[in-house]
């Protein structure tokens, strides 16, 4: 199994490569980044484990002949490269320079290993994602069930933030965040530990999970986003789809996805997937990559409201991510 990280040198990039370095799944690790990776390859080489660790770094501005090496076989791809937010900056502040970064590297995926599966978690994931998408339809190569935008810190908020109101943590799976990946298009599902919480509490934890990205941002000081825990959260989805490419199992995730051309059992999903062309959602995950959304299972009303909510924002995001790759030179 070989898994590439495109972005390798950065606070995501770094603090992932080094939580994948000891996962026995992955035969040889690939760092790749504009930055030359060789001292963080180094590094991590001399942690004891069977994998193979290599890395690429452009030879100069124009060159693509390392990050086709660097793809070259791939099985997982993961896109951590790209400029973070700072104080006072949206996600979609972002899109200017990290369209064209993730458009670039996804030109190459699609011409070198347009098979393997491909996680995005540059910003904006709402637009990013559709670039993507759009990118690899144009070259034709454009597989849906084996695109995602990892939103899954979302869900790890939620679950924290939840622990830290009921003492419990132990609750993945049972709550988990649909919709994008900003502000209001982040929508906590609770199932049955709404009965658990009074209507404020629900508000709070609701609000805070929208808006603890900004949380983040604001404590680093200008210094960055997330890092440490979108690496825990990236390695969560990424040993997911690992286990699900190598074992056969079925692996249930959540992740931002092209929901309109997959299954679906429940007719609320259904519904929604002919409004939105791609949206967080709970799936199951097999060899092949996504072979169902899964059930949301009783919504709220509130929560049924802010999916509507939603939509719109997310519509707009997703049109914008695609027009950029039509009026591209690339
Ligand atoms: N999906 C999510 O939930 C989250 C997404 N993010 C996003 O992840 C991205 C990365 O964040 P950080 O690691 O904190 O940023 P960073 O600035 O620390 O690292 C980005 C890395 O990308 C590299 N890079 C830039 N252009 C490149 C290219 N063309 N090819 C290869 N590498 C390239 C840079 O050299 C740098 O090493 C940001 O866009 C951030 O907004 C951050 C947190 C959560
Ligand atoms: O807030 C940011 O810019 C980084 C991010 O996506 C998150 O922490 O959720």
């Amino acid at each position: 199994m070989k898994l590439v990280v495109l972005g390798a040198c950065g606070g995501i990039g770094q603090t992932l490569s080094l939580l994948l370095r000891t996962n026995a799944l992955i035969d040889e690790l690939v760092l790749y980044d504009v930055v030359d990776p060789v001292g963080v390859a180094t590094d991590l080489s001399h942690i004891p484990t069977r994998q193979k660790i290599r890395h690429f770094c452009p030879l100069s501005k124009t060159d693509d002949s390392q990050l086709r090496m660097a793809l070259q076989d791939a099985n997982v791809v993961v896109i951590p490269a790209g400029i973070p937010r700072k104080p006072g900056m949206s996600r979609d502040d972002l899109f200017n320079i990290n369209a064209s970064i993730v458009q670039q590297l996804v030109k190459v995926y699609g011409e070198i290993c347009p098979e393997a599966f491909l996680a995005i978690i540059s910003n904006p994931v709402n637009s990013t994602v559709p670039i993507a998408a759009e990118q690899l339809r144009s070259q034709n190569c454009f597989h849906p069930e084996r695109l995602f935008g990892i939103t899954t810190l979302d869900s790890l908020r939620l679950e924290q933030f939840l622990g830290e109101l009921t003492g419990e943590w132990d609750v993945q799976g049972q709550v988990y965040t649909v919709g994008g990946h900003s502000g209001e298009t982040i929508v906590p599902v609770l199932g049955n530990w709404r009965l658990r919480l009074s209507p404020e509490q629900i508000k709070g934890l609701v609000n805070r999970v929208r808006y603890a990205g900004d949380e983040v941002v604001q404590a680093k000081q200008g210094k960055g986003s997330a890092t440490l825990s979108m690496a825990a959260a990236a390695n969560r989805f990424l040993c997911g789809i690992l286990r699900a490419i190598c074992t056969g199992e079925t692996v249930d995730e959540v992740a931002f996805v092209n929901v309109s051309r997959l299954k679906a059992d429940d007719c609320f999903v259904r519904e929604m997937m002919h409004k939105v062309e791609f949206f967080g959602v709970p799936i199951s995950l097999g060899p092949e990559g996504v072979a169902k959304v899964k059930s949301l299972g009783s919504l709220s009303a509130d929560e049924k409201e802010a999916i509507s909510h939603s939509l719109p924002t997310l519509c707009a995001q997703i049109a914008k991510g695609a027009r950029f790759v039509k009026e591209s030179k690339l």
